[in-house]
């Protein structure tokens, strides 16, 4: 089989419909919602054909193409700039140390504070794997796209880039933190704002939420415990994250107290090592296994396939150059698998 990443294309809206109905909810970039998928398509499109070097707000789709049937069984994101035109709000957890000489009595307390901190960060996400494809490295395949993605056009992206780990959401599809904070002044359960996020998107969220630090010894003991914790189902994703080197830094998502995990840019290992090269070979029979990517913007591609470094050349094998569709002379990006 013979999978390719590219720029996602308005065609594959189906394609996406039917894997954010397989996510299951509280996926924000992913929502199950034709009108948005359409828009963020849309956006996408421009993305990729907007010249210039200057950093905007803008987001790539990538898809994940099996070449043999033409369908796409995955998918993933990148945003050049958070907050860029909207304020991006994320809780930071903070301490407030006091002491009573009275007392003879130090306190410590935990406090989530509403920061701005990550305007103008890069973002990955929207990861998605349709689950038929899971645990074959295609995961890794489309994750690690998008650094070499970042290495090709760097101009266009931030000197941090961060990414959202879903919060942790009880078996009744309710979250213990949204019920503890956000929910008591929207009026709505999570399903509902999860929901309305989808159509809407989370301006709503920020533009109510209660401006003032919340103590956190004042939520209830099943809020407290989800803090900066991430949703089971997103533990490949963290693990992916931390070993490209992301960390968490004590911010958490608003709405579902998910933590947001965060990068320097060029520190991120594949972009870090990632390899521009000549294609002076492109027959290769045997070498080291590789993420290999090609083209500038809408016509960039990556695969799987093997690579041998020459310097600044590179030999890579024939199928390799036919999904990305290089010849020699060609310049490509890759990455050791
Ligand atoms: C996340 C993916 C795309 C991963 O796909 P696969 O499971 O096929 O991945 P893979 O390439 O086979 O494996 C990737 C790495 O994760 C490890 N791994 C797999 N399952 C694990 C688990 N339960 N706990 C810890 N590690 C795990 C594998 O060993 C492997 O690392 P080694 O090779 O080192 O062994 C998928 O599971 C998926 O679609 N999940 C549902 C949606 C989701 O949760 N998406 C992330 C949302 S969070 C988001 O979008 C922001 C983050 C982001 O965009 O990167």
């Amino acid at each position: 089989m013979s999978f390719v990443i590219r720029p996602a294309a308005s065609d594959d809206l189906q394609y996406l419909y039917e894997m954010a109905k397989l996510t299951g909810g509280g996926f924000t970039n992913l929502p199950p919602d034709r009108n948005s998928l359409i828009s963020k398509l849309e956006g996408s499109e421009a993305a990729f054909t907007r010249e210039g070097d200057d950093i905007v707000g803008e987001t790539f789709v990538l898809v994940l193409e099996n070449t043999e049937t033409g369908d796409v069984r995955g998918t993933c994101q990148l945003f050049t700039a958070v907050g860029h035109q909207y304020p991006f709000y994320s809780y930071r957890i903070g301490k407030l140390t006091q002491y009573s000489k009275e007392l003879d009595l130090t306190v410590e307390a935990e406090l989530l504070s509403l920061s701005n901190d990550l305007g103008g960060t890069s973002e990955v996400g929207g990861l998605f794997l349709h689950p038929g494809e899971r645990a074959g490295g295609l995961g890794l395949l489309l994750a690690r796209s998008r650094y070499l993605f970042i290495a090709a056009h760097r101009h266009r992206f931030g000197e941090r880039i961060l990414a959202e780990l879903r919060g942790i959401i009880d078996e009744r599809g309710g979250s213990p933190f949204w019920d503890a904070i956000g929910g008591k002044f929207f009026g709505m359960s999570f399903q509902e704002a999860d929901e309305f996020n989808a159509v809407h998107g989370n301006q709503f969220i920020a533009d109510l939420m209660p401006k003032h630090p919340v103590y956190i010894a004042m939520l209830d003991e099943e809020a407290r415990k989800v803090i900066g914790l991430p949703h089971p189902s997103g533990r490949a994703a963290m693990r992916m994250l931390q070993d490209e080197g992301y960390s968490y830094q004590g911010y958490v998502d608003i709405f579902d107290g998910g933590p947001t995990m965060l990068a320097d840019t060029d520190k991120v290992k594949s972009i870090a090592n990632a390899h521009r090269g000549t294609v002076v070979d492109a027959t290769l029979e045997k070498g080291e296994k590789a993420l290999i990517a090609a083209g500038q913007f809408a016509d960039f591609r990556c695969c799987y396939g093997a690579r041998e470094l020459r310097g600044d050349d590179v030999a890579i094998d024939a199928q390799a150059a036919e999904l990305l569709r290089v010849a020699k002379g060609d310049t490509v990006w890759s990455i050791a698998r």
